[in-house]
């Protein structure tokens, strides 16, 4: 049930919103499709939903082509739009339900299934009330169960996270850990770069309407990067750095009562920091200075990734065949979904955004982690899912 595109593009009236993108999603995986605004993440990801046709290019999702088997692809797929457009006057329940049936199901089990999502999703209470009254998250939540009604093994989301309280954001980073781990394919486009990370999913970069090269992808994943420590003594803590050899002094910065040393790696670090106990130094806390998937993001889309000199690479991209590299990074198996309620962060777990520290080996970070980013593009119409007619589908030209 995997997810291919290669060499897709797409435009709108001479605008180039797809240039060319090639990519792989893979079954029992959580791919992420990043990128700045106006990439082109959501006109990909209407393509591969079979909302548009591609100008070039050639797709296959779980074997179908879309724009040949629409209706093979549309019974796979679950799509979730980044904006909800539903029928406003119907009940969630019975919203929910006609879906269903639009995917074949009797009228009973679509109305199991509607109820059963509502539950699972925390909209219970509001079965039978109108879709209008749902607030943001709410509407969100029943995008989902939407996408889910026919539980397709492919699943397309949009902007899932978007508008959710932060227990809602955690409890769906669970979920579609869960939905991956029962071997489903999952492609999720979002700016929340920490909720995505804690995935650790396999990584698609958009920009101008192309994917950025499977090295660069692997390059910025893995490049160098700040870890901030803490010690009960900082006096000591600084003593001993360059007695241990573990970094250049001038490499280390001082933020916040904590120090921050570049390493190269998770290994060099996890080194440094043995070297660190044994020297006596009691640590309170040792983490990345900036989520590794924000690091990447910022690296990518300022070019750093495809001009800085190569690190020590963890994984080799996966490329089909001998075509061009994909740009998915295989990572780190994705831990199966930990029972309800937060599972423990590890001190090496990916700290939230307000941790962002300047990278020491990096000039242009400023002090307080800021970067310059790429305008923001006018933001686009929403667009309706694959399977409800209803839904105000965003003009095509
Ligand atoms: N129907 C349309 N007509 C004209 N231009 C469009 C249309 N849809 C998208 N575009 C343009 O294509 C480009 C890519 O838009 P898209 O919505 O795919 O980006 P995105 O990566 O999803 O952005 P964001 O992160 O802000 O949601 C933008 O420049 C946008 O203005």
């Amino acid at each position: 049930m995997t997810i291919i595109a290669e060499g897709v593009s797409r435009s709108f009236d001479g605008v180039d919103a797809v240039r060319h993108v090639d990519l792989e999603a893979r079954p029992g995986r959580v791919t992420a499709l990043i990128g700045p605004n106006g990439a082109g993440k959501t006109t990909l990801l209407l393509v591969l939903a079979t909302l548009l046709r591609p100008d070039t290019g050639r797709i296959s999702v779980a074997g179908f082509d879309p724009a040949t088997h629409t209706a093979d692809v549309r019974r796979r797929l679950g799509w979730m739009p980044d904006s909800l457009g539903a029928w406003e006057g119907l009940t969630c329940r019975t919203a929910l339900a006609l879906t269903g049936r639009m995917y074949d199901l009797p009228a009973t089990e679509a109305t199991r299934r509607a109820t059963g999502l509502l539950e699972r999703h925390g909209l219970g209470a509001f079965a039978d009330r109108p879709t209008r009254v749902l607030s943001r998250g709410q509407k969100q939540r029943l995008s989902l169960c939407r996408a889910l009604i026919n539980d397709p093994p492919v699943l397309l989301l949009d902007e899932p996270a978007s508008g959710l309280d932060p227990a809602a954001q955690i409890e769906l980073r669970h979920f579609l850990l869960a939905l991956a781990a029962e071997g489903r394919t999952v492609l999720v486009s979002s700016h929340d770069l920490d909720e995505l990370g804690a995935m650790r999913p396999d990584v698609v970069f958009v920009q101008d309407g192309r994917t950025a090269p499977a090295e660069s992808v692997t390059r910025a994943l893995t490049a160098r990067r700040g870890w901030r420590i803490r010690a009960l003594d900082p006096t000591a803590l600084e003593r001993v750095l360059p007695e241990l050899g573990v970094a250049p002094y001038d490499a280390v910065f001082r933020r916040d009562g904590e120090l921050v040393i570049p390493f190269d790696s998770e290994a060099q670090a996890a080194d440094a920091l043995a070297r660190i106990l044994g020297a006596g130094i009691r640590v309170s806390a040792f983490a990345p200075a900036v989520g590794e998937l924000e690091q990447a993001f910022l690296d990518l889309a300022t070019g750093r990734a495809s001009t800085s000199p190569s690190g020590p690479s963890h994984h080799e991209p996966a490329r089909p065949g001998a075509g061009a590299p994909v740009t998915t990074f295989p990572r780190v198996p994705q831990a199966p979904p930990p029972a309800p309620g937060r599972p423990p962060e590890t001190s090496g777990g990916i700290p939230r955004p307000h941790d962002g520290a300047p990278r020491p080996h990096d000039a242009a970070v400023t002090e307080s982690g800021a970067e310059p980013r790429p305008p923001a593009a006018t933001d686009v119409n929403d667009a309706g899912p694959a399977n409800t007619s209803t839904d105000t589908p965003r003009s095509d030209s």
